[in-house]
């Protein structure tokens, strides 16, 4: 396996007070816990993500009733920061991380860069991962477990399996669940199901990662455990984007930039710690001892006046960003013509990496003295001509090719390959069956559900049909007992994954849409996983139900039902699923209220 030695993942430091003496003077001394690291993980190169004029925009009701949602907004999130997306509910939070992440993708306008390279989405869902608000996880497997599986899906299969072990190991360490290795998943608090979730999606080191609302459910403590948890990440190169509804004072001084939203549009973005100076200079001073997170939603939700058009204006909806050190963007910026701006804002993508203030003044003069009305187009241009002709790869060109170098590694995807998923097909079927068939090792229930349905069924039917298969007189009776056996197969066959397929999706969209497994290979192992069970509750109710009716003892003719009513069965759990996947369980209960009806409808007119 590819390592980077280099990936460090610096931890938080501890501080330790000792009180050495109570009456007399305390004494305390702060010792820093040791900076854990991860070496383990695949090597990622860093990635900045850019935006330019988002638009999205659904279909309410009636074709001509169109709803924008995020107008035309601009920003830009930088590798080895922590930013957090705000706003006030209905703000638009989710729906530019939706966006973002490639969670929708219909509806939008815009563009969107990848270390200034236009997303190829495909490959963006190789380099990124999105954890969503409800931890999805399955409550059925062990913290290792989960983390073997993800570890078996999520390296290359050539991976050896000492060292998926040790990174596992060490992911565990660093997010403080190791001692909680064998608890199961379903019994770990809310800070830990987070915890667990984010060293699922770590296991590739995904230099990107998107999070919504990581804070919901904790409490103060453990917010600002997963937030220092998410600092550390993006301490070791990552970006990590995150919306937050309004965190304390505490929680927001960690974040390093802060991109708010009011009504689709952006109110401001740069650094935290420059909030409240910008605001005063627009004229919106933030009162002493106020949480500058709270008043930055309150000014967004009205209170203070409507101040949104002059805060979008101000940060020119996300184009200016307001960066530690440097100088307030002008509020109306004054350029030639849009070329220019589109010139300024894509210089402005490329030089501002880590030292801009640096470059910014290196080609200030070249810009002002190539062109008085501040084109800054021929400004570059002439300072990387000057920066060549000086016979150095001036910093220009050192920095586009950095850049470049990893706009091609994130065309290819994660290591390089340009695979869809890091395994094979058929090591994905391998994984997930055998993660499903532990999940039925360790949940019998259904399955005796299933059992006492079989056979409590086969001798009613046997009961209402008992010794006809002899009698010819009898020929429609048998057709009825072909009828009510092909529904009852149908009907329990689909209940089962109609019932349950709803639960299990929330976990399958997060996992297909993080790259684990595609999706034929989910299917196929799910299926394969039921087929066996499904097999032997068939075989039991056919048995029951031909020596209750009497049908010839022909081996051929009972091989030739038992085939029929094998197929019968695993067609309508094929149906199930898709009526699984397509409907929510309240509508799916109602078609399966709608079958039991038909069912019985069918023996009421039998018997008339
Ligand atoms: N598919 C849709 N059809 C109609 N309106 C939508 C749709 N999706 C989102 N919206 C609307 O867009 C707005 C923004 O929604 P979004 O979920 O992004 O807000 P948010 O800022 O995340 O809010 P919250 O903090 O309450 O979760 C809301 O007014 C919402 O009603």
């Amino acid at each position: 396996m590819k390592v980077d030695k280099e990936s460090a993942l610096a931890g938080p430091v501890d501080t330790k007070p000792i009180i050495s003496d109570r009456k007399g003077s305390l004494k305390v001394t702060i010792t820093p816990a040791q900076h854990k690291t991860l070496t383990h993980l695949p090597k990622r190169p860093p990635v900045d993500l850019a935006f330019t004029d988002l638009t999205y925009k659904v279909q309410e009701g009636r074709k001509s009733n169109v709803k924008t949602i995020l107008k035309s907004v601009s920003g830009r999130l930088r590798s080895g920061e922590l930013t957090a997306i705000m706003g006030p509910s209905g703000a638009g939070k989710s729906t530019l991380l939706n966006i973002l992440t490639g969670y929708k993708t219909s509806g939008m306008e815009g563009s969107i860069t990848v270390n200034g390279m236009e997303r190829n989405l495909s490959s963006f869902r190789k380099l990124s991962c999105y954890i969503m608000q409800d931890n999805q996880l399955h409550g059925n497997l062990t913290v290792e477990e989960a983390m073997a599986v993800a570890t078996s899906l999520k390296l290359p299969s050539v991976t050896s399996r000492a060292d998926k072990e040790e990174v596992i190991q060490e992911i565990l360490e660093t997010l403080g669940l190791s001692e909680h290795h064998k608890t199961m998943t379903s019994n770990l608090s809310g800070g830990q199901k987070k915890r667990l979730s984010i060293a699922l999606e770590l296991v590739n080191n995904p230099p990107i990662m998107f999070f919504d609302e990581p804070t919901s459910g904790l409490d103060s403590s453990s917010c600002f455990q997963c937030i220092s948890l998410l600092k550390t990440l993006a301490r070791g190169g990552r970006t990590i984007i995150c919306t937050i509804h309004q965190p304390s004072a505490r929680l927001f001084e960690m974040f390093d930039h802060l991109y708010t939203l009011a009504d689709g549009q952006c109110v401001y973005q740069g650094s935290t710690g420059r909030l409240v100076e910008w605001l005063g200079s627009l004229n919106l001073q933030c009162p002493s001892y106020h949480n500058p997170a709270s008043f930055i939603i309150e000014v967004s939700c009205g209170e203070y006046g409507d101040n949104t058009g002059k805060l979008v204006r101000a940060i020119n909806n996300g184009k200016n960003d307001i960066r530690n050190g440097q100088p307030f963007p002008e509020t109306t910026p004054n350029y030639n013509n849009k070329k220019d701006m589109e010139v300024s804002l894509n210089a402005g993508k490329e030089w501002d990496k880590n030292d801009l203030s640096q470059v910014q003044e290196k080609f200030a003069d070249v810009v002002n003295g190539s062109n008085g009305h501040g084109n800054l187009q021929n400004g570059i241009l002439q300072y990387a001509a000057n920066e060549v002709s000086k016979g150095e790869p001036g910093l220009v060109l050192q920095m586009e090719t950095e850049k470049q170098d990893n706009a091609e590694v994130a065309l290819l995807g994660t290591d390089g390959s340009p695979r869809r998923y890091a395994t094979s097909e058929l090591t994905q079927f391998w994984v997930v069956l055998k993660r499903t068939l532990l999940f039925s090792r360790r949940d019998w229930t259904l399955m005796y559900l299933r059992l006492f349905a079989h056979i409590l069924v086969g001798f009613l039917i046997g009961a209402l049909y008992y010794d006809i298969g002899d009698d010819g007189s009898k020929v429609l009776s048998n057709l009825g007992f072909l009828f009510f056996n092909m529904l009852f197969l149908m009907y329990t066959s689909m209940t089962i994954t109609i019932l349950s397929f709803p639960l299990e999706m929330p976990v399958l969209v997060k996992e297909h849409f993080n790259r684990w497994y595609s999706l034929r290979s989910y299917y196929l192992a799910i299926t394969v996983s039921d087929i066996p069970f499904q097999a032997i509750f068939c075989v039991i109710y056919v048995v029951i139900v031909y020596l209750l009716t009497s049908q010839p003892p022909v081996w051929f003719r009972f091989a030739m039902f038992l085939s029929s009513c094998l197929l019968i069965s695993f067609v309508a759990q094929s149906v199930g699923l898709v009526v699984g996947a397509a409907m929510n369980v309240q509508v799916c209960i109602d078609i399966d209220i709608c079958v039991l009806s038909i069912i019985v409808f069918h023996r009421l007119l039998h018997r008339l």
